[in-house]
């Protein structure tokens, strides 16, 4: 890269969880004079059983949503952030200013449970940002902490789940005239209220997606605890198959089906602005990575990765001469819309649809609700919700060109014997889905990789 060029470099939890985690972060940032824009996510898991910060926070707020006693979750918090800034060797006041914070946070009025609940999320990263932008400055890399609100990201929506508002992107890309580097707390933004509002959980993605948009980033590099994107969960399948370049719609279809390494909305900001997205590992970072990017030659790999999710329903619902009946899917979606409910799928039969939707829109209120209006408004001879459904969805761009792909994955998931409860190989233009039990989850995804990725016939991405 050039010397006007310039990176947005995300690090996540597993990447701040400690001081020694911390110092190959900065590092890398010392080592390239290009990596200006640095987003941390709050401490994350150092071992498997380790809370994240972020999980600590939402305990400490919901104690004082209670009316609990707060003392000793807020130590947790604070000891977490005295034992790194401790190990860093940074000024003793460091876990007082935290515990300030924290306590100011705990102190506010509290009209709206979930934006109190997002006020104290946030403040994993946005202590963290202040660490590690005094820790940059103590090793001699000239650096500031950003605040969001001053920078101007805002971000609208429900307490939780906001969504950037693309018009700040102008403001933003002030930050790219800074000649310091820049250190960002990811995950939330201001609404124009001045409110803080928080993305989804894993948000801090979005944050670097967003400022790597704004900015006109060459590069929008997303460190991580491996080496990049794999063709399969490897907590579930062993040793799979590194990506070496994929596509942003890929990746979203991947990412929104259950590859958590990167969150599913943050891949839009740079494909907006053709920005380069390449995940990393700050525990190998001489490992090129994965490249996400607007192309790919499709030609050598139709099923670029395959994702698996558990956590579905299906609503069925049965009425003789319901093809005939005009609106009647509008009436049924009308039912959900009505409850705040989105859907994934919905396969149909002649005299017959399913809705499949996540569990998480779902309780046994909404359910019995859902039912009784189908009999009553609809007048269906049959409607029936069945939770326990996983779905398992081959991801590539020329999939849907490539002969004999669906029946090779059915195969495999019979040959697992794997029940295929629903397929929907419609709409989508880079996925198929196949929807099974989810006892049946694990096995089949074993299933399936092996048919497109036995050693074999794994192809050079
Ligand atoms: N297909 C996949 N490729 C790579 N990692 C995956 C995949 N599916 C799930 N993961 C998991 O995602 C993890 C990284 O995401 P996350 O824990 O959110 O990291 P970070 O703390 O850097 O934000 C990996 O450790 C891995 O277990
Ligand atoms: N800390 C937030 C946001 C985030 O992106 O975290 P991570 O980089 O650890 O996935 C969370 O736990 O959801």
């Amino acid at each position: 890269m050039g010397l006007d060029e310039m990176k947005v470099c995300k690090f996540g939890g597993t990447s701040v969880a400690s001081a020694q985690q911390i110092m190959k972060v900065a590092g890398l940032i010392s080592s390239d004079p290009s990596r200006r824009i640095v987003v941390v996510s709050a401490p994350g898991k150092r071992h498997p059983e380790d809370p994240k910060v972020t999980d600590l926070l939402i305990r400490l707020a919901d104690a004082a949503l209670d009316g609990k006693d707060t003392d000793r979750l807020l130590s947790e918090v604070v000891d977490r952030f005295r034992s790194i800034a401790d190990d860093l060797g940074l000024a003793p006041g460091f876990a007082g200013t935290v515990e300030q914070d924290l306590r100011s946070r705990l102190g506010t009025d509290r009209p709206d449970a979930g934006r109190f609940l997002d006020l104290m999320k946030a403040a994993g990263e946005d202590n963290n940002a202040r660490l590690v932008a005094a820790y940059l400055n103590q090793i001699g890399v000239e650096a500031v902490y950003m605040s969001p609100k001053e920078a101007g990201l805002i971000v609208e929506g429900p307490a939780g789940d906001g969504m950037a508002d693309v018009a700040c992107y102008e403001q933003l890309s002030r930050l790219k005239d800074d000649p310091r580097v820049i250190v960002f707390p990811g995950f939330f933004g201001f609404t124009k209220d001045g409110v803080l509002c928080t993305f989804g959980r894993g948000g801090s993605d979005i944050t670097g997606s967003i400022l790597a948009a704004a900015t006109d980033a060459d590069l929008y590099e997303n460190f991580t605890d491996v080496d990049g994107v794999f063709a399969a969960n490897p907590n579930v399948v062993d040793r799979p198959a590194l990506i070496g370049k994929m596509t942003y719609r890929e990746m979203r279809e991947l990412a929104y089906n259950g590859f958590n390494v990167l969150h599913d909305e943050s891949l839009m900001p740079a494909f907006l602005k053709s920005v380069p997205v390449n995940i990393r590992n700050t525990n190998n970072p001489s490992a090129p990575g994965t490249l996400i990017v607007r192309e790919r030659n499709c030609k050598t790999q139709p099923v670029i990765g395959i994702a698996a999710d558990s956590g579905f329903s299906t609503l069925f619902v049965d009425k003789y001469l319901m093809n005939r009946e005009i609106g009647f899917g509008r009436k049924l979606l009308g039912i959900l819309e009505d409850e705040n409910i989105s859907f994934e799928h919905t396969p149909s039969g002649i005299d017959n649809l399913s809705v499949i939707i996540r569990n998480k829109f779902l309780t046994p209120e909404k359910e019995e609700r859902i039912l009784r209006r189908c009999y009553e408004e609809l007048k269906v001879d049959h409607a029936h919700l069945n939770s326990d459904y996983s779905m398992i969805v081959l991801v590539g761009e020329a999939m849907r060109h490539t002969k004999g792909l669906a029946a090779r994955a059915a195969m495999a998931l019979a040959g697992s014997g794997t029940n295929i409860e629903m397929i929907n190989q419609g709409s989508s233009e880079v996925s198929i889905v196949f929807g099974v039990h989810k006892s049946d989850e694990k096995k089949a995804l074993r299933a399936v990789y092996e048919e497109f990725f036995v050693p074999s016939a794994v192809p050079s991405f």
